[in-house]
């Protein structure tokens, strides 16, 4: 049987029958044809959960078409299904549930609001008490499963209970005081081999799930600490080898042993004293011995896990799995470049050929060169149709010319995903909102469907939208009313278990999972209420994720509410819910992210056109964040989803590490690829950490891999310094950590990646790691990447900035290899260039030394 008539047929039903519909009691008719035989097949492939049954011939008609489409497109590795003709009207899908969830606790609210009045608050602890309010609203007074987490929550917002803190601020402080006392000196200092075994070890093993590495910042600490020995003598920055750094690393000199370090768990201003007077300071030497150990490392060396947002591991939740070693990819990547023939084709701006000889990541598509790899233009290809090159181009040009060549590059896979869109738009179209239901008013059949524990739950629920499919396995099916295991619908790692067809809230219908992420999974859901498909970030069972996942629902729900917010390109928060013991955030159904679109075209970058126009919209987004005094904290491209396949539109996600600029609670942020020095070196940060991520960014995009992959924090400054030299004496003297990697003369201890390469300062320019020859793209990039954060450009300033505002001609996306040796000059660069500054100056084309150093 074809799906679509299945399809058409259940729906005739559904219309004549609309509430039996909604609650999954469909038409058995088809459940042992071939249909049925087809899609269970198709549902157990996508294998969601593993408690998962085998047949679901009875499926709901929804699961089965939406899964379907969702693992045709896993399997096609092309992209998942746009949300954009989803009908996205915003519609205040809480009032309803909100006003029955007051009715039914306001005395949860009372009993703790005589206390929270009295306490002056920060605003984030402000965000989650009111969360915490609507949440606990949300939930049964009379459910053991919620009386637990009630009685977590209480600790959190009543410091008089237990000590616990009020706030998140004092949350970090509090744990950060914890750590003090109980790990004293332990965990500061980490060898390089310690570090390598922790990355690859589960957190939980570790036990950093109780210790996190997350500390309080205190005011300014730096501010008092004493001067270097002897700042007058300038550090070196034209040599990596030169000066105090010439000591010979193979005998192991003690000056230019490097200091390993660990993730700090110590208040900063404790760090200082600490690391001097630790017993258990290790002054690590890079000796052959060394190099040795990380041959030891094996397999592990080669592939190690892509950077991730420091706030996982504050949560403890950094056991994500493992993905391409960028470090290896990197520095093949160099060397390979030098032996690619000046002759060879450069056709397109693509970088299939420097990185053909590299090995795939796991799970991504075998790369097929030529004029079958979907991101590869036609060679004829004119993206840019300004005629006149003078004056600014717009915003919306420039969104519109990157649209052009997304169509262009995706109506290359798109043949794999005709019946994915076909099926997509014919699931929207039957699409629509459903009236809700009480518990008495489900019939028999309904009734008769529900699992005991269910029974018990719904007592609590006044609106009703769906119960879940016929045939799917509920999550309940096991567990006894009244259960007290607050872990009863979790997995080990304290996921939420997720069946295919089961309902969230008895509102949202399961449909596929679209993402994971450190603090839990993100599932493509039907919500039966408002009639659209909405994701659901299911946040872990965990104290610290819950807590942080109110701090995000927060800013979110803060953001969304602006009035400039449609223009923001940030994404759409609908709701949150608390739902057995599980934080679910409710928000726009986006695409893929851009790290999957890269890896998916085996790390290739994209065209210069679409970079420039994720770059303003990104920009844009920023811009927006500046306006709320909000940091984001974790820009990467992981974060930034495409909205629909076919064009350039992308939006930012994941304010799981974002702050206030008043309230910036953790010192140790953002993924370690994209974070920038001052955070590496222990300084007071501000806004202008998320612009050195949007320069990594920049780079990463037009490459397809990362600008600085280092595999642990001591290596992410070598990366830096490579390109940047050696950081200027003024910042080395404020950093707190300034002794793990500088000597007193603020020299720079010799730095090695994971394969025993050295790391040179000044030894790389910007334009051969990135190999693109367009000179306000390097300018741009080289802006952002600044030690001194109010060197920086500003976000105004990057907007009107040649790349973004100017052309981009043909000649410019073409991706020459640089044959030539290190820190020559780009030859004939000049005569390609639309910037009047590089027009003059041939050898030095840009006013940034560091990055185009060229001694
Ligand atoms: N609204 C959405 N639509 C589609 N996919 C999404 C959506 N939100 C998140 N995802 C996917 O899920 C992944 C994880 O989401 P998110 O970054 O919010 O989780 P996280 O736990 O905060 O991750 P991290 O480990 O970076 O902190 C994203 O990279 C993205 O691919």
């Amino acid at each position: 049987m074809e799906i679509p008539n299945a399809h058409t047929a259940t729906t005739n039903n559904h219309r004549k029958h609309p509430s039996i519909t909604l609650l999954g009691l469909r038409s058995d008719n088809h459940s042992k044809d071939s249909t049925s035989h087809h899609l269970s097949k198709f549902a157990y492939k996508n294998s969601l959960s593993a408690s998962r049954p085998l047949l679901q011939h009875q499926y709901s008609h929804n699961s089965k078409i939406l899964s379907e489409v969702f693992q045709n497109a896993k399997l096609s590795k092309n992209t998942s299904v746009s949300p954009t003709n989803v009908n996205q009207k915003e519609t205040d899908s809480s009032s309803m549930l909100n006003t029955n969830r007051k009715q039914q606790n306001n005395l949860l609210v009372t009993a703790n609001a005589d206390k929270k009045a009295t306490e002056s608050k920060s605003d984030n602890a402000l965000i989650m008490e009111k969360n915490t309010n609507k949440v606990e609203n949300s939930k049964t007074i009379n459910s053991p499963l919620c009386q637990n987490r009630r009685i977590v929550l209480d600790k959190l917002v009543q410091p008089g209970l237990t000590n616990k803190p009020t706030g998140l601020n004092e949350a970090a402080v509090d744990v950060a005081g914890k750590e003090e006392s109980a790990s004293s000196f332990k965990s500061i200092v980490k060898s390089p081999l310690e570090e390598k075994h922790r990355e690859n070890i589960p957190s939980q093993a570790l036990g950093v799930d109780k210790e996190p590495k997350g500390y309080a910042m205190n005011e300014h600490p730096i501010l008092n600490l004493p001067a270097n020995n002897n700042p007058s003598t300038p550090p070196s920055h034209k040599n990596g080898l030169g000066g105090p750094r010439s000591l010979n690393a193979s005998t192991g000199s003690a000056a230019s042993g490097i200091l390993e370090t660990g993730r700090f768990v110590q208040p900063m201003s404790n760090q200082n004293s600490r690391l001097q007077h630790s017993p258990f300071r290790v002054d690590y030497h890079r000796t052959n011995a060394n190099k040795d150990s990380s041959t030891f490392l094996g397999r592990n060396n080669f592939f190690s896990r892509r950077a991730v947002s420091p706030m996982s591991e504050i949560v403890g939740m950094n056991d994500l799995s493992s993905n391409m070693d960028f470090s290896d990819l990197r520095s093949d990547v160099c060397s390979y470049e030098r032996s690619i023939p000046v002759a060879s084709k450069v056709a397109s701006y693509s970088s299939a050929s420097t990185f053909r000889r590299l090995p795939r990541a796991p799970g991504s598509k075998v790369h097929t060169e030529g004029p079958k790899s979907p991101l590869r233009p036609r060679t004829n290809y004119r993206p840019l149709n300004h005629n006149s090159r003078s004056g600014p181009v717009s915003f919306d040009r420039v969104l519109k010319d990157a649209d052009l060549v997304m169509q262009s590059l995706a109506s290359r896979r798109q043949h794999k995903s005709v019946h994915e869109s076909k099926s997509h738009r014919r699931l929207l179209k039957d699409l629509r909102p459903y009236p809700p239901k009480s518990l008495k008013k489900l019939s028999e059949h309904e009734r008769a469907r529900l699992t005991a524990y269910e029974l018990e739950e719904l007592k609590d629920f006044s609106e009703i939208y769906f119960i879940g499919s016929r045939s799917c396995e509920k999550v309940s099916k096991d567990i006894t009313p009244g259960c007290t295991d607050e872990l009863a619908f979790d997995d080990s790692n304290g996921d939420y278990k997720v069946n295919v067809g089961d309902h969230l809230f008895y509102r949202y219908e399961i449909i596929d999972k679209v993402g994971k992420g450190s603090f839990g999974e993100v599932l493509r859901c039907i919500d039966y209420k408002c009639g659209k498909l909405v994701a659901i970030k299911v946040i872990r069972n965990r104290v610290k994720c819950y807590d942080q996942a109110l701090v995000e629902a927060g800013i979110l729900e803060r953001l969304t509410r602006d009035e400039s917010f449609s223009e923001s390109n940030i994404i759409r928060y609908f709701d949150h819910f608390n739902f057995r013991n599980h934080l679910c955030i409710v928000t726009e159904l986006l695409g893929e992210n851009l790290f999957e679109v890269i890896r998916d075209n085996n790390y290739k970058g994209f065209p210069l056109i679409i970079v420039k126009s994720f770059a303003a919209q990104l920009l844009k987004a920023l811009s927006f964040l500046q306006k709320q005094q909000i940091i984001h904290c974790d820009l990467k491209p992981e974060n930034l989803l495409l909205c629909d396949r076919t064009n350039a539109r992308i939006k930012l996600i994941d304010f799981g590490s974002s702050c206030r600029y008043n309230e910036k609670v953790y010192t140790y942020l953002q993924s370690r690829f994209y974070r920038a020095p001052e955070i590496i070196l222990g300084m007071p940060y501000g806004k202008e950490i998320d612009i050195w991520s949007f320069g990594c960014i920049l780079a990463e995009l037009y490459t397809g891999i990362p600008l600085f992959p280092g595999a642990n924090e001591t290596e992410q400054l070598g990366y830096i310094m490579e390109v940047l030299g050696v950081p200027p004496k003024e910042l080395i003297t404020v950093s707190t950590r300034s002794k793990l990697y500088f000597g007193s003369q603020g020299q720079a201890h010799p730095i090695y990646n994971n394969r025993g390469r050295p790391l040179i300062p000044s030894s790389k320019r910007l334009d051969q790691l990135t190999r693109c020859k367009n000179l306000s793209f390097l300018d741009l990039i080289s802006k952002c990447l600044q030690w001194d954060p109010k060197k920086r450009i500003t976000i105004e300033t990057a907007i009107r900035h040649e790349f973004i505002i100017g052309n981009i001609t043909e000649n410019v996306l073409q991706r020459t290899p640089l044959n030539s040796p290190i820190n020559s000059p780009i030859k004939g660069a000049s005569s390609k260039l639309k910037n009047p500054v590089s027009h003059s100056r041939v050898a030095h084309p840009l006013p940034n030394p560091p990055l185009f150093h060229n001694p």
